[in-house]
């Protein structure tokens, strides 16, 4: 029995083991199952706060309770329904919420700090003024601002950020002109919007000087009524109502602007406004700021594309969006707001933070400051703008880099530009007679030379005009004053068309020049030939044609250069920085600029004085309805819409042009050079410096060109060196005679040149003896012969010929060195007959003599110059034989046909003009050109005139 029971006790006692392990295990797992609920709970509890956030619930702790009740179950759960209703233990909860609160707190932590403080100081340093301060402070003072550096950020209310720990306000502020657009949206019918917009306007507008912003509003629910607190702004159009049922017109109008601007205000490489101002110091337009209230529809698909088209180029061009409700989706730079009833959004703020915008602006105050903006917007603008005004406070201040840009008038009292540039780097004034196109061109140089140093723009004036409108800009003998941009200044040349032609080339040659230094530096046009070399000197220049249809005025070569050259300069002018201005009359008479559109299409700048035909385009009727002394500027080649009207001042009274002048004047460096005048009314007077480059030449006269070349003809040891001057005209040829010899005598050491002077009519007595004494007195060895006597000069002069022929060469003089002849015969022919006559001892006449002379004297060193009155009487000198030994001659009334023989056969165009010659020398010319002869000085009035022979003791002395 014993082991049985012992067996059963010890059964009995492993069962007993294993159930205190089973309880044992038992008790284990019930409680982990207990902490792992209390844990699950705990994390439960957590992820509701953060589903709810932690403000939330600290608002409404009701919803985690809630939440917990109906928070779905996990299968687990629903497996064990005993333990759902457990609650979770108050010391759980706390702990779960204390933890959530302090992760918010910590997130927050460096927001709470200085969040708040930085952002208000920020938008206090960024919006100045009316952008930025509470309207009390503003509102009612008129804006001075001008368009430098706009205000960056623009306030539109306060936030706060409510689940931060701290929720301090801060202030809310947009970027908006040239930054971005603006887009409000609402959930209920906008009033509130409308507020928010209003401040902002009244903000923008109270900032700025009157004028420098316009403001559009278009709604397509209401023609009136929207925005009533601008509304005094409509009287003087500084803010713009638009019916609703025209918003197309609108958005056109706002193309159209986007359009010219690029066209024309945007010089150079700008593609904004605001870059442009940021460079040049001036804007030229006005922000636009459109605002569009919709009604949260789409708008029609063209409509809503042309909208898109405005978004996207108009910040550049400061067109600035405000779109209420209106569904707008862009590739711009867009700041938005939603207005909500549980307070708005920002972009700027973001989503976190509640805005609360600024409330509206008492009525009545708005009202007054627009009326007080609007009235002082029309008194600026019915305040007659004068010439001052088109100056700046700052002279020289400007680079030309990119192009030229001046106000010539005022529109509204707001300036209207004039931009010479790539876009437009021509311009064709036009209006008849008194209409003030002198004045315009008055007014534009001026706004232009005090805007653009010498350094950076360089004028060649040219008035065909009869009068002297232009030589106020050269010195005078009243006021030494002149123009330091001016470089050559051609007035009276209605006559001398030659010289229009001749400024012409040299600005041809000059784009040449150009171009050849752009090539060297491997660029191609000015604006990087500057870059490239910024040591250069490089200024652009502007040639200003007044009445320039003289230029084309016959059928003749000259017209027909001018024509290629024009068209040449107008083409390739554009990138060497060469403009040309060009006012007229009558546009529409100019045949051979208007038989050649490709010439015509480059001058895109069009100015219209009042009635002024053919400037604009033909259906461009603007001019018509021009009052006086207002022009239509048009930078779009004359189309209509480029019109814009300016009224023009007067640069032409005193104290306007004229005091300018004297500043600019007094401004100059001392290197700056005074301008070349060619006044076609007078004749140059001969230099009496010897010139370079004029060694051994007789000096005729003065070419027609821009330099003022002497028209000289070298004295070389060749045949045919000698020179024929023909016509009948006394003083011309007595003064082209004088100027050959007084040329002579300065560049020839005396004794090493002997000069034989016949004056071989009574009539050229007095002009002789000047040049005889005026030759002696700078010690020269002079023979002056009357008629009796000139044979026997004939005579000595063939001796020296014979002599230097048979000796070989040049004769020496007594001190040695080679003496050149000068013969001089004024009215050769008046010795014909005397000439004719033979020498009975050798059996040859003074005629022979004359041609030994002419044929064999250049050869060695004599040479004649000779004024014949007439072609026949010259041919007559020389005999049958060819015409060779004429190698240069100068002829005034003479006609073209009959110096065919002495240009080498070629035909010669030559229609006599008063105080002209016609130059030819054989050895430079392919053709003759036209010159000036010299003045000379009459100082033979106050000289005692020598008689031929008497006191000749120059000739004498040298003989012994
Ligand atoms: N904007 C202006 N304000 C006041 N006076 C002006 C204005 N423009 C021109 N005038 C005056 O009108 C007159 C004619 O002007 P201007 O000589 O400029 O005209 P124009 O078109 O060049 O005439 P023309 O071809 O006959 O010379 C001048 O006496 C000038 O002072």
């Amino acid at each position: 029995m014993r082991p049985r029971n012992e067996r059963r006790s010890r059964v009995q006692s492993a069962y007993e083991g294993l159930r205190t392990a089973i309880a044992a295990a038992l008790g284990s797992a019930d409680a982990a199952l207990h902490r792992a609920r209390s844990e699950h709970g705990h994390r439960e509890f957590a992820l509701r706060i953060a589903e709810h956030g932690v403000c939330e619930v600290a608002r409404e702790p009701a919803l985690l309770d809630e939440s917990t009740e109906a928070a779905p179950k996990t299968g687990d759960e629903s497996d064990a329904p005993e333990h759902t209703t457990e609650v979770l233990p108050a010391a759980s909860r706390e702990s779960a919420w204390g933890e959530a609160v302090r992760e918010r707190d910590e997130c927050y932590a460096d927001w709470t700090a200085y969040g708040p403080q930085e952002l208000t100081s920020l938008v206090d340093e960024v919006a100045r003024g009316s952008a930025g301060l509470p309207w009390r402070d503003w509102l009612g003072t008129v804006g001075s601002a001008d368009t430098h550096s706009p205000p960056e950020l623009w306030r539109l209310g306060e936030a706060h950020v409510p689940d931060a720990a701290d929720p301090s306000p801060f202030p809310v502020a947009v970027p908006l002109l040239d930054e971005s657009h603006l887009h409000v949206s609402t959930d209920d019918t906008g009033e509130a919007a409308e507020g928010l917009v209003q401040n902002l306007l009244l903000r923008v507008l109270s900032q700025f000087r009157p004028g420098l912003v316009r403001v559009h509003v278009w709604d397509v629910a209401q023609l009136t009524g929207t925005l009533p607190g601008l509304h005094p702004l409509t009287r003087s159009g500084l803010v713009t109502m638009h019916d609703p049922t025209r918003l197309d017109d609108l958005l056109d109008e706002l193309s159209e602007h986007i359009r010219r601007i690029h066209t024309g205000a945007l010089l150079g490489g700008h593609t904004s406004l605001r870059s442009f101002a940021a460079e040049t110091g001036h804007r030229g337009e006005p922000w636009r700021i459109a605002v569009l209230f919709g009604d949260g529809q789409q708008l029609p698909d063209e409509q809503q594309q042309k909208l898109h088209r405005v978004a996207r180029s108009g910040l550049d061009c400061g067109i600035q969006l405000v779109a209420v409700n209106l569904r707008l989706s862009v590739n711009s730079a867009m700041e938005s707001v939603h207005l909500n009833t549980d307070g708005a959004r920002c972009s700027m703020s973001g989503p976190a933070a509640v805005m609360t915008p600024d409330p509206p602006m008492p009525r009545k105050d708005a009202t007054r400051a627009c009326k007080a903006i609007s009235e002082r917007f029309v008194a600026q603008r019915s305040r007659v703008r004068g010439f001052d005004d088109l100056v700046p406070e700052q002279l020289w201040a400007c680079r030309s880099t990119t192009g030229l840009q001046a106000p010539v008038g005022f529109r509204e009292g707001e300036p209207v530009w004039l931009t010479l540039g790539d876009a437009s780097p021509h311009a064709l004034v036009g209006g008849p007679s008194g209409s003030g196109k002198t004045n315009f061109l008055y007014g534009m140089i001026g706004a232009f030379t005090a805007r653009y140093s010498p350094d950076e723009l360089e004028l060649y004036l040219l008035d065909f005009k009869e009068g002297v409108s232009f030589s106020q800009f050269t010195p005078g003998t009243r006021d030494p004053s002149w123009l330091p941009h001016a470089n050559v200044v051609g007035v009276n040349v209605n006559a001398d068309r030659e010289f229009g032609l001749a400024l012409l080339k040299f600005l041809a040659d000059e784009m040449r020049r150009r171009a050849d230094a752009a090539k060297a530096h491997e660029v191609t046009k000015l604006e990087e030939l500057r870059a490239q070399d910024p040591e250069g000197r490089w200024p652009r220049i502007v040639a200003v044609i007044d009445e320039f249809q003289y230029l084309f005025a016959e059928r003749d070569p000259v017209s027909s250069q001018a024509t290629a050259l024009l068209e040449d300069v107008a083409r390739r002018g554009r990138s060497q920085g060469i403009h040309l201005v060009l006012a007229s009359q009558d546009v529409s008479g100019i045949e051979a600029f208007w038989g050649k559109p490709a010439v015509f299409e480059q001058f895109i700048l069009r100015i219209a004085l009042p009635k002024a035909r053919r400037v604009l385009v033909q259906d461009n009727s603007a001019a018509v309805e021009l009052p006086r002394w207002h022009a239509v500027v048009n930078h779009e080649s004359g189309v209509r819409h480029g019109n814009e009207v300016a009224r023009l001042p007067d640069a032409t009274a005193p104290e306007t042009m004229y005091a300018l002048q004297q500043r600019l004047w007094e401004a100059r460096q001392p290197s700056t050079t005074r301008p070349r005048l060619f006044d076609g009314s007078h004749l140059p007077r001969l230099s009496r410096r010897p010139r370079a480059g004029l060694e051994r030449s007789a000096v005729l006269g003065q070419v027609i060109d821009v330099e003022g070349t002497p028209a000289a003809v070298r004295l070389d040891r060749s045949p045919g060196r000698n020179i024929a001057v023909l016509g009948s005209v006394r003083v011309d040829a007595s003064n082209v005679l004088g100027a050959a010899a007084l040329s002579l005598g300065q560049q020839y050491a005396p004794g090493t040149i002997r000069f034989t002077i016949a004056g071989l009519v009574d009539e050229v007595a007095p002009a002789v003896g000047a040049v005889v004494t005026e030759l002696r007195a700078a010690g020269h060895e002079v023979d002056h012969v009357g008629l009796d006597d000139a044979t026997g000069a004939l005579d000595r002069l063939a001796a020296v010929i014979d002599e230097r022929s048979t000796s070989g060469g040049g004769a020496g003089t007594a001190s040695g060195g080679e003496v050149t002849e000068c013969l001089l015969l004024y009215a050769a022919d008046a010795a014909h007959t005397t000439w004719e006559r033979k020498d009975p001892a050798s059996n040859a006449s003074g005629l022979d003599r004359l041609r030994t002379i002419l044929k064999q004297g250049p050869e060695l060193r004599v040479h004649t110059v000779g004024w014949w009155r007439s072609v026949q009487r010259l041919k007559h000198s020389l005999g049958m034989g060819p015409v060779d030994d004429i190698g240069a001659w100068l002829a005034f009334d003479v006609h073209g046909s009959e110096l065919t023989a002495f240009a080498a056969g070629q035909p010669v165009n030559w229609s006599p003009r008063a105080r002209r010659g016609l130059f030819f020398d054989r050895s430079l010319h392919s053709r003759p050109e036209v010159v000036l002869p010299f003045e000379l000085d009459t100082r033979s009035d106050e000289i005692t005139m020598p008689s031929p022979r008497a006191g000749d003791g120059t000739r004498e002395e040298s003989r012994d």
